[in-house]
């Protein structure tokens, strides 16, 4: 406290920006974006927070996950413990963080913070290939720790095939294919801001810079299901497909040669109006049981899309998910905390999660079961 002349807080009241007591909300996502905005510039803030047109689909996110509800298992004297293998790497949590472009708005170190956190916490790391940072400078930032590298198309097909290759070579174990976005989401907010990479940022990853867009992956129209079999030849990883909502379409990226499917929205960043991970989930998991990844092994479902509490990402456990990623709550902490700031959102959410848990009487992510959850059937579907 800064002496008598500091006002004494009301209870719930939030702390004036210049309190030096102010400790960041880091428990209380919310308010931890509250803290995000104030700052961030205006159409960073915007750019993040933001979706497709009217963004009900980023509204709807979380609230889709509370639809359901979890059944508790009594009597189990159980202890969770989160760790668990994301296609044979073992990780700490079954929380991972979801790719999201241009972390260097969100603090000096951007990518290589995010990286660090995530090392700390025993987390998986996606990385964006619209990384402010590249490839190699963020595998560098931890090398021993386990991440995986989305991939999005570039102007040149050369270009795109040579980011696969690095990948592989700079050792992550994944190569990511976003799929859900073969042209960019019409998003008003960054439209009115006519949004663009701040000076003194750069594309990291991409060659020139006159290959430096306003807003843009280069979209990848022209990407088919073929695709999944290349790239994973030409990284030598295997391929993860990330933005499927439909079961057909995971069937065919595995028979494709995908090793796994991730089940996004994209954020609501693409298509408003679309259907929330939270009910398209057990659709993809039925379709693709029993679908072999090219090393034997099942194919892997992952989720992500408005996971803002220890206990939606228990619902995903339960429906079938084997990880579950962060995407904007890692952007609040990493502006407002960098490396500190990340890692605190990962253990907060990790550690509500294994709390979640143990209440149900499920002591590993491999236990909770579809019998876990059940609709909540007084609310809309
Ligand atoms: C600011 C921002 C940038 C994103 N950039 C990418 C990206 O570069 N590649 C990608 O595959 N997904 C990207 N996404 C989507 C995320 O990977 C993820 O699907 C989504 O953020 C999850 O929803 P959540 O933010 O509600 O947790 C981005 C999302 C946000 C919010
Ligand atoms: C460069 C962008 C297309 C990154 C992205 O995926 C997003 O903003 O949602």
């Amino acid at each position: 406290m800064t002496g008598l002349t500091q006002r004494r807080r009301e209870p719930g009241e939030e702390p004036r920006p210049d309190d030096p007591d102010r400790e960041p909300p880091y428990l209380d996502l919310d308010r931890l974006e509250a803290r995000a905005r104030e700052v961030l510039a205006p159409p960073v803030y915007d750019y993040y927070a933001g979706g497709a047109e009217t963004e009900s689909s980023v509204q709807e996110a979380p609230q889709a996950w509370r639809s359901w509800r979890l059944r508790p298992r009594v009597l189990r004297a159980t202890q969770a413990d989160l760790a668990t293998t994301l296609l044979g790497t073992p990780v700490g949590t079954p929380i991972g963080i979801a790719p999201w472009a241009y972390q260097g708005m969100a603090h000096p170190d951007g990518e290589l913070a995010t990286r660090r956190a995530a090392a700390r916490v025993g987390a998986l790391m996606t990385v964006s290939t619209s990384a402010t940072h590249s490839v190699e400078e963020v595998a560098a930032a931890a090398p021993d720790a386990p991440a995986w590298f989305q991939l999005y198309r570039q102007h040149s097909p050369e270009h795109t095939a040579d980011l696969a290759r690095r990948a592989g070579a700079a050792g992550y174990r994944a190569l990511v294919l976003t799929v859900d976005l073969p042209v960019l989401g019409r998003r008003r907010r960054d439209l009115r801001n006519d949004f663009a990479l701040p000076a003194g940022l750069r594309m990291a990853n991409h060659p020139a810079p006159d290959d430096r867009p306003a807003l843009s992956a280069n979209a990848s129209t022209s990407w088919t299901f073929d695709d999944i079999a290349r790239f994973a030849e030409i990284s030598d990883l295997p391929v993860v497909v990330k933005g499927v909502l439909r079961g057909d379409d995971a069937v065919a990226c595995a028979r494709a040669g995908a090793s796994a499917i991730w089940v996004s929205t994209h954020g609501g960043r693409q298509v408003d109006l679309v259907v929330p991970s939270a009910h398209a989930l057990p659709e993809v998991v039925d379709a693709v049981r029993g679908e072999v990844a090219p090393d034997g092994s099942d194919v892997e479902v992952y989720v992500d899309g408005g996971v803002r509490a220890g206990s939606d990402a228990l619902v995903a456990l339960a429906l079938g998910a084997r990880a579950v990623f962060l995407g904007r709550p890692t952007a609040w902490g990493l502006a407002v905390g960098g490396a500190d700031g990340v890692a605190a959102v990962l253990t907060g959410l990790s550690e509500e999660l294994a709390h979640a848990m143990t209440l149900c009487g499920v002591a590993t992510p491999h236990d909770a079961t579809p019998d876990l959850v059940v609709r909540a059937g007084w609310l809309p579907r």
